[in-house]
């Protein structure tokens, strides 16, 4: 139900000049998950992040967030989410305390929690001393700070950050993740990158995009990384949502006709039950094999062909 989650949207669609750059997207953002969606350079990352802060209105499918319909109630949505653009809005000639109140004021913070609300917006950020500094004086990673403050100053459920971490030199790099694991206790979040690495650092849940596609979406770390991955062709198969729901079964994802992955709870064995499923169902097994689960194979491996020829779009499993 859309109500559970903090963030909903389902079938966004967005062409740009006729050419589809998002095709038929669904997100779902569960409270305290932090949701990394990962996808090469164009694979409609940006554009899909945009459309669920209510920066780009999409051709199609709607978007909730923590139960406000941003089409209907924009106001009333983007209040309960905090969203960094790819290029943050930042201005070199004010100072932090300067944008940050301008921000709040923007959020619409009342006059008399403005400061409070900037202090704790400052201190979650390590930006605690910066308040004076102009902003243009700032290195790069101190400028994505404040732009990870201004997105949480007004306290949001839901925050998008959008490849918060690209441009950034190693050291940077690892106090931006360090910030981003600790927001993650006190929201749900939603973290694109191109960079696998990136987002096995901090998410527990990874989508894929190719081609503005899903064709991942599946927990990561926890039980899932530990789960098996099963292979299983079905000369007579059933609908891949059908063996997302079977017992066991965390996320099934269809990889060629009459062929799915199945990623299996932890410490399940589920290869004798699957069998006898197939064989009461009729789906005439062809073939069941247990893999080690692979991210990096996987990431590379969807990312290099086309998204599933038979049009069918993968499921999340329960997660979605
Ligand atoms: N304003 C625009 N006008 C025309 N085409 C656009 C526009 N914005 C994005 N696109 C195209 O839409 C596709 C998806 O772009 P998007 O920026 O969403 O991808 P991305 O995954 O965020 O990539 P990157 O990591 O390079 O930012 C690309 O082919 C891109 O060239």
């Amino acid at each position: 139900m859309e109500s559970d989650f903090k963030l909903s949207a389902q079938g966004l669609v967005r062409d740009y000049a006729g050419r589809r750059a998002v095709d038929n997207v669904n997100v779902t953002l569960a409270a305290g998950e932090v949701l990394g969606v990962l996808g090469p350079n164009g694979a409609g990352k940006s554009t899909t992040l945009r459309m669920l802060a209510g920066t780009l209105a999409p051709g199609a499918g709607h978007v909730v967030i923590a139960g406000q319909d941003m089409g209907r109630h924009p106001q009333q949505a983007k209040r309960r989410l905090g969203y960094l653009p790819e290029r943050p809005p930042l201005y070199a000639e004010l100072t932090v305390d300067e944008y940050l109140g301008f921000c709040a004021r923007l959020h619409g913070i009342a006059r008399r929690e403005r400061r409070a609300a900037i202090a704790a917006a400052k201190q979650d950020c390590g930006l605690a001393d910066t308040g004076r500094r102009l902003i243009g004086s700032l290195s790069k990673g101190y400028q994505q700070r404040v732009g990870i403050a201004q997105a949480i100053v007004h306290r949001p459920e839901v925050l998008i950050l959008d490849e918060p971490t690209a441009g950034l030199d190693p050291n940077q790099l690892r106090g931006v993740r360090e910030l981003i694991t600790r927001l993650a206790s006190a929201h749900s979040v939603i973290i694109s990158s191109h960079i696998l690495s990136e987002i096995q650092a901090v998410a527990n849940r990874v989508m894929i995009i190719h081609q503005g596609r899903v064709v991942f979406d599946e927990p990561l770390g926890g039980t899932a990384a530990q789960a098996d991955v099963l292979e299983i062709e079905l000369a007579s198969g059933p609908e891949t949502a059908a063996l997302a729901a079977l017992d066991g079964v965390v996320a099934a994802h269809a990889l060629s006709a009459g062929r799915w992955r199945l990623t299996v709870e932890a410490g399940r064995d589920i290869r004798v039950q699957l069998a006898e499923t197939a064989a009461r169902n009729d789906w005439q097994l062809v073939e069941l094999t247990r893999r080690p689960p692979d991210l990096e194979e996987r990431f590379a491996a969807l990312t290099s062909r086309a998204p599933d020829a038979a049009g069918e779009p993968p499921t999340a499993g329960r997660a979605a």
